[in-house]
Order: structure tokens, then sequence, then C-alpha cells
């Protein structure tokens, strides 16, 4: 029983090392939410031309100077080529009405923004090609060359890298394969996890069963896990199996799991009950243990191995999690979703988390990482919920997420914060 590290991220990162991407495919259209397994680069500058940033009047060199009427000489518009000018027009007192997006005409060194101007209508009398004309307003006198043109290439370089491998694809990344005309890109598989409940405690309700006695409990580990899986885009629907307590039987229930799962999360029966066979029927199996009881509250008895069915064969994690509610469920937000990450190609598996302060910590300290459910009650602080037992679900419910103290720490922080999802 010895309490190897000394640190959570120790202990996720001892087995994180010893696993890799459960795979690579060929991930069509939907990109969203999946992992990228290749680099993208862009396939042409971006923007790939000298762009308007405001609707206004791309101007030549000079023409700031000419306090009266400028002919507007040309329209720019977004989608179209810019029109080529001849000398005289680009030389002489026309400027060229351009809106956002519009590629800036050669030679135009800025755009004044249309508020800047003082704009007259083209009437019926001119000319049917007038476009108007425009002068300046003061203000126009303070730009700077390059004001308001977003150059070609100032984002990135056609050919340069774009997204780096590891990269979950979420709405913003969506934007840069869209703009580089990616559609399908290698992506990792998604991760198949199982999520197995132990305890001859359940209840087995429903139609014509046996109404719930008070030594019985229902099922929540269960679903709380599969809900936590479920969020994550790079996951299939996990399978959810049970055992009792009872070493044969389980053992058959992880065999079948871990055969065709690629990680798996039980709860339950891994502390020092009579009862509590997990460790011992992993170990029985030939699973490595690379934890087994971590300074944390709740769910010290935590159990983190490693299998590996032949020596050519994936190495696949599993998790021992405590089986009281709240101890299972920060557990499985702490350990099992970074890990999980890792499975899925994630280059930034464990990220920081944000930090948030405390309004009253208490005067208690514990020798011990202590996992602390709270509620956000303001920007950048939170409140404890006033349950923190590790079996009270219904204080949990009330949170927003737990913070994370190091041992004999009670201050306000800021500590980590870890939202549920
Ligand atoms: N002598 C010791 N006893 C205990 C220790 C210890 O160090 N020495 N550690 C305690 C701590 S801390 C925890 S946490 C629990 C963890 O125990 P197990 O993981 O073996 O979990 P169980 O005993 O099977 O269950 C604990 C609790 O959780 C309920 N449970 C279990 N599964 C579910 C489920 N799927 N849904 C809802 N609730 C579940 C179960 O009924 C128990 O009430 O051990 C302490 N004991
Ligand atoms: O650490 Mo256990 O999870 O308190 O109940």
């Amino acid at each position: 029983m010895n309490e190897t590290f000394e640190h959570p991220d120790a202990a996720i990162a001892a087995i994180a090392d010893r696993v890799l991407p459960v795979g690579v495919e060929l991930g069509c259209e939907d990109l969203v939410g999946r992992v990228l397994a290749e680099s993208i680069h862009a396939d042409r500058d971006s923007p790939a031309a000298d762009v308007s940033a405001m609707d206004g009047y791309a101007i030549f060199p000079g023409q700031l100077s000419q306090s009266g009427e400028l002919n507007v000489v040309a329209e720019c518009v977004p989608g179209s080529p810019p029109p080529e000018l001849s000398p005289s027009k680009s030389s002489g007192s026309g400027v060229v009405r351009i809106f956002t997006g519009a590629v800036v005409p050669r030679g135009c060194d800025r755009v004044i923004q249309r508020e800047h101007t003082i704009e007259s209508q083209a009437t019926i009398d001119d000319d049917a090609a007038s476009l108007g004309t425009i002068r300046w307003k003061p203000q126009a006198n303070e730009s700077q060359p390059g004001l308001n043109i977003r150059r070609r290439g100032e984002n990135l370089r056609g050919g340069d890298l774009a997204l780096p491998a590891g990269t979950l694809v979420k709405s913003p990344q969506m934007a840069s394969l869209a703009n580089f005309g990616i559609r399908s890109a290698s992506v990792y598989s998604l991760v198949r996890v199982a999520i197995i409940t132990t305890g001859d405690e359940m209840a087995s309700e429903g139609d014509g069963g046996p109404p719930i006695s008070p030594w019985q409990i229902r099922n929540s580990n269960s679903l709380t896990l599969a809900a936590l899986i479920d969020a994550c885009s790079y996951t299939v629907i996990p399978t959810l199996a049970h055992s009792p307590d009872e070493p044969e039987a389980l053992r058959g229930v992880i065999e079948q799991a871990i055969a065709s799962h690629d990680a798996v999360l039980l709860t339950g029966g891994v502390s020092m009950g009579d009862h509590d066979y997990v460790p011992s029927v992993l170990k029985n199996m030939g699973a490595e243990t690379i934890f087994h009881r971590l300074p944390l509250r709740p769910g010290r008895p935590i159990l983190g191995v490693v299998y590996q069915e032949t020596s050519q064969a994936p190495v696949k994690p599993i998790l021992g999690l405590p089986g009281n509610p709240v101890s299972a469920t920060m557990g499985a937000v702490r350990f099992a979703l970074p890990l999980i990450a890792k499975l899925a190609g994630v280059s930034d598996w464990n990220p920081h988390p944000p930090l948030v302060r405390l309004e009253d910590a208490g005067s208690k300290t514990l020798p011990l990482h202590w996992m602390r459910a709270v509620r956000m009650i303001g920007p950048g602080l939170a409140e404890l919920v006033i349950g923190q037992g590790s079996g009270d679900l219904v204080s949990m419910a009330q949170s927003d997420g737990f913070i994370e103290m190091p041992a004999n720490a009670n201050d306000e922080g800021p500590w980590p914060y870890f939202a549920w999802s």
C-alpha cells in the first residue's frame, strides 16, 4: 500500500506515458470534435491578397492633401478582381470606393473609412457613369500608410503550418479548415470506453422487479461516468456493464470489456473490504499496477493499472475508481478524462485548469490533495457547497465543479478549478 505519487498529475502522467493514440482513420466532412492526426498547412496566403478592413475609399499617396471634391472613379467589391486604374485616374483626383473584404487596387496605400469623408451622391444630371464625389473630414488626415489594409499573408503564408497534428477541432479550428479548403483529413480513431460498476448492493428495479430495499442502492455511477465520457467528442458511446462482488464473475466482465475497448473504468471494490476484489482480480489477470491509493480526498483508494494482452497489443489503461459517487465522479474528471484525451491523440491532453479563488476556505487542513465541490459565485470566485461527503451526490448536483487544494492549504488560493462537463 504505497502512495508512490505525491501529485495527481504525476500519477496520471505515469499511465499516460505508457499509452498511445488508439488509431488513425480518414475523417470526411464532419471534422468537428475530431482530433487531427496530420498537420494542416495553408494552401495559400491568408489573406490571399491585400484586402480592405473597412467600407470606405482606397487612395493613392498624396490624395489626402487635396482639399476639394474628389471624384469616385471606380468601385471595388468583394468577390471581384480589383479594377486596373489608368495612371491618369490614379494620379489625378480620383479615389476608389471599396467595401470590406474587397481587394485593394494596386498602388493604393491606405483605406479611409467612409465615416471620415463627406460623400455626395451622383445626381440624375450627372454623367451616367458618375459614382459621386467625396471630401475629406479632418480625421482622414490623421491616417498612416497601410491603414485599414489587411496585407496578403499577414495571418499565415501559403505552405506554413495552420493546425498541428493533435489539435482537437472545435469551432475556431473549423474556420481554419474551411478557409484552407480542407474537407477531409487524417484523424485519430474514436476511443472506446467501457464502464464497469461493481457491487451486490445494486437494485434491479424495473418491470415486475421487486421494489428497492433500504439496503440497496441505485446505480448512479454508471450513468454519471457515461455522461462524462459522452461529453467527449472523441469517444464512442461508452459500454456499460455491472459485476457482482464475486472474483470470477468480475474477471469475466473485465476480460470481455478489455477485449473490445481501449480503456476501462471501474467503480467500487478498490478499498480494504473483504469484498473489494478489483485490485486482486486485475493483478491475477497480469495487469501492471501503476498506483493504488494516492494522497487524495475523496478517492484515496483509487487504482491505476495498465494492461497489455500480448507484447504486440496496445497498452490499455484501467482505472479502479472508488465506489462513493463523489469520489468516482471527481476521479473520473481528474484521472480518466486526461487519459482518454491521450488515447484520442489530443496533444494537450492534460491542460492547465483555470484558477479560481475560494471565498471561505475554512480553517481545516488535510495532509493530502483535497478536491472540494464548489459553486461559482462571481468571476474567478467560488464558494464551497455545504455537503462535501464522498457519498453526497445531492450536494454535488448543486456544484459547478471542484477545486483542488494541495496538502495543508486552507487559504483562498487561487486553486485549480475543474468544471463539470
Ligand atoms: N478500512 C478501510 N475502509 C475504507 C477505506 C480505507 O482506506 N480503509 N477507504 C474508504 C474510502 S475513502 C472509500 S472512497 C471507499 C471506497 O470503497 P470502494 O471503492 O471499495 O467502494 P465500495 O465499498 O464498493 O462502495 C463505496 C460506496 O459507494 C457506493 N457505490 C458503489 N458503487 C456505486 C454505484 N455504481 N452507484 C452509486 N453508489 C455506489 C456503495 O454502495 C458504497 O456506499 O472505501 C472506504 N472504506
Ligand atoms: O476518499 Mo473516499 O472517496 O472519501 O470516500
